[in-house]
């Protein structure tokens, strides 16, 4: 049966453009292979590993072409023969073709990223399994043939070196590209690695992980290299994974994207930006870690999502509890700093995660009608907790909420609502929304001469605002500074939203939602007239209904205005209207009251 042919050109062109980020990586395949075949030559058991030299990896770069030579196990003939002319063939992958956890590679096509720097790949190897094993040469070339030969210079040792010769024009080769290219993926390899060039030569590997050294110098790794102090670090460890590594909190808020961790296997770089490592719940972590047993993509450039990185991140992610819960316990300065600084990111999270929302619930203070408050302690401590969905609403309420001992939270701000509602689902906790339904149920009622006494004045209140449809009435409240209250229905919240968002709607938009969401009609807004306040009581006594008009029109319109609540152009105009009078009052010849009310008709439309 005839076989597939493959065209090698083809199979290189889709490695660049879909799979590697670029052709640096050409080196990082090199040193893995180098790698894999010394971890192969200490597999083959006690006595050949105590006989082998140390283990060791030397680069030559020599500008225009570069050689890369290990003493690991090296290649026979066959396995030259089969192994490296074959795309896809792998000698690391176990008797069912899984990749075996102690090599890196198992694709069977790393050497050819070679081909995207090189038009040849040069290969002299002397296998360490037989010690009369002969030196063979395997060339392979970018148009798809190769040749395989006995080198006629023989290796003294077992191992191999890897040739390239440079494009014309390439750099790729050059001293300090590549000095610098065998840092960035390989300076945390326990494995020498010697760059050798034209003057003189470098030792690159086995720089020191920073949870394997001291505070100062942990940190300014951070700085070095995630470009922030951080407020604390500690250090995580997955043992299922062979994962060890040193977790960095920021000291100051950073933004969500800068959530990328680094991440290597056995020391050598596999991402710089792996987004998958941690919990979601956790934006305000970032890591440095080095795993054994984690699989790589193919591209060797992520990770690969399976079972065991499901592990890391449920693991990770309780020792990112248990530091929260140290630092809280042992640390409060720092736990306090903490929570200012990532309050967002940490109510963001809250909103959708259960183990974030109660440590934001029992740790992240509110603003409340008593002052700054955790959910935890306002339960604890008040009476009657009540929430409001707007700040506005929180602003217009507090002072009376609390007077009628209901802890009002201010639940306007990003989150807090989210986090208040699901906190309530998670736990039962007697928390509502606040009614001012019930508010108004908590406030004396006043006696009945009283209320006859003020029949006139709300009648007449209630004509001047019937446009708003709302029910004027009279009560006694604390504070008694507070005159009247606009008590607006329990849905006010959600209608201010559907208003502002039909305000910021454009044409055609504006008009449909108009037509949906046409202002409801409202019948339980209230405006309660506050019996104990003084400029109230004269008022329920004044017979003068032309004054008592003025009079109610500017507390509507103070009421609206220290409420922040809504102005409609009638409310504008009795604001106005209530400027000028008291205008009109201070001026010298109007305080003789001769001309008082000023007339009505001057200047009706004025605004000031
Ligand atoms: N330095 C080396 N020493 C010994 N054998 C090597 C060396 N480099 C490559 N080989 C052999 O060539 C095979 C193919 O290498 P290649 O880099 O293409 O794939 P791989 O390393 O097996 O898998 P991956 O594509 O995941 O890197 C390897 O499986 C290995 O047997």
């Amino acid at each position: 049966m005839p076989n597939f042919q493959v065209d090698l050109q083809g199979v290189v062109e889709l490695l660049s453009h879909n799979l590697y980020s670029g052709p640096r990586v050409f080196i990082r395949e090199l040193i893995q292979n180098a790698l894999d075949a010394i971890t192969a030559r200490q597999n083959l058991g006690e006595e050949a590993r105590s006989a082998a030299p140390a283990p060791e990896i030397i680069i030559q770069a020599r500008g225009n072409s570069l050689s890369i030579s290990d003493n690991g196990i090296g290649l026979t003939e066959t396995e030259a023969q089969s192994l490296l002319a074959t795309i896809g063939a792998s000698s690391k992958r176990d008797e069912l073709g899984l990749g075996r956890s102690d090599f890196l590679g198992q694709f069977g096509i790393g050497l050819l990223a070679c081909f995207l720097v090189s038009d040849q790949i040069k290969v002299t190897s002397r296998s360490a399994r037989d010690p009369q094993a002969q030196t063979i040469l395997w060339q392979g070339n970018a148009d798809g043939t190769f040749q395989i030969s006995t080198a006629t210079e023989a290796r003294a040792e077992a191992g191999t070196t890897v040739e390239l010769e440079s494009r014309p024009g390439g750099h790729w080769f050059d001293f300090a590209q590549v000095i610098q290219l065998v840092k960035h993926y390989a300076k945390y390899l326990a494995v020498p690695i010697t760059v050798v060039g034209p003057e003189h030569q470098e030792m690159v590997s086995q720089q020191p992980f920073p949870w394997h050294e001291g505070q100062v110098r942990r940190e300014n790794w951070c700085r070095e290299n995630f470009g922030y102090s951080p407020l604390d670090t500690f250090e995580i460890s997955v043992p299922a994974a062979g994962l060890e590594g040193l977790a960095y909190v920021p000291e100051s808020r950073v933004s969500p994207n800068a959530q990328a961790h680094q991440i290597y296997l056995r020391g050598m770089l596999v991402n710089e930006e792996q987004r998958n490592l941690l919990p979601t719940w956790a934006p305000f972590v970032r890591v440095i870690a080095d795993a054994q047993y984690l699989r790589p993509l193919a591209s060797r450039e992520g990770l690969f999502e399976d079972e065991l990185l499901e592990t890391v991140r449920t693991q990770i992610g309780e020792q990112v509890r248990d530091w929260l819960k140290k630092l809280g316990q042992f640390a409060p300065q720092k736990f306090a700093t903490f929570l200012k600084e990532h309050a967002i990111a940490l109510k963001a999270v809250a909103a959708e995660d259960a183990s974030m929302r109660e440590l934001v619930v029992n740790n992240l203070p509110l603003e409340t009608s008593e002052g700054m408050l955790t959910l935890t302690e306002a339960m604890a401590t008040q009476e009657t907790v009540c929430y409001t969905r707007t700040v506005e609403e929180y602003r217009s309420l507090n002072e009376v909420a609390r007077a009628q001992n209901i802890c009002l939270i201010n639940g306007g701000y990003a989150y807090e609502e989210a986090i208040i509602t699901a906190w309530i689902q998670d736990t039962g906790a007697d928390l509502s929304l606040l009614d001012p339904v019930k508010l108004l149920g908590r406030m004396e009622p006043v006696t009945a001469s009283e209320e006859a006494q003020a029949t006139d004045l709300i009648f007449l209140a209630q004509e001047l605002l019937n446009d708003r449809e709302l029910q004027v009435v009279i009560r006694r409240f604390e504070p008694a500074t507070v005159p009247c209250l606009f008590l607006p229905d329990a849905n006010y919240a959600a209608q201010v939203v559907d208003r502002r968002g039909r305000q910021a709607a454009q044409g055609a938009w504006a008009q449909a939602l108009g037509a949906l969401n046409a202002p409801s009609e409202n019948h339980n807004q209230r405006f309660v007239l506050n019996r104990n306040h003084s400029i109230v009581t004269r008022l329920c006594a004044l017979e003068d209904l032309n004054r008592a008009e003025i009079l109610l029109k500017a507390l509507w319109v103070q009421c609206l205005l220290s409420g922040h609540h809504p102005m409609n152009a009638q409310d504008r105009t009795w604001a106005s209207e209530t400027y000028r009078h008291l205008l009109a009052m201070t001026l010298p010849e109007d305080a003789s009251g001769s001309d008082w009310p000023p007339n009505e008709n001057e200047g009706e439309n004025d605004a000031l």
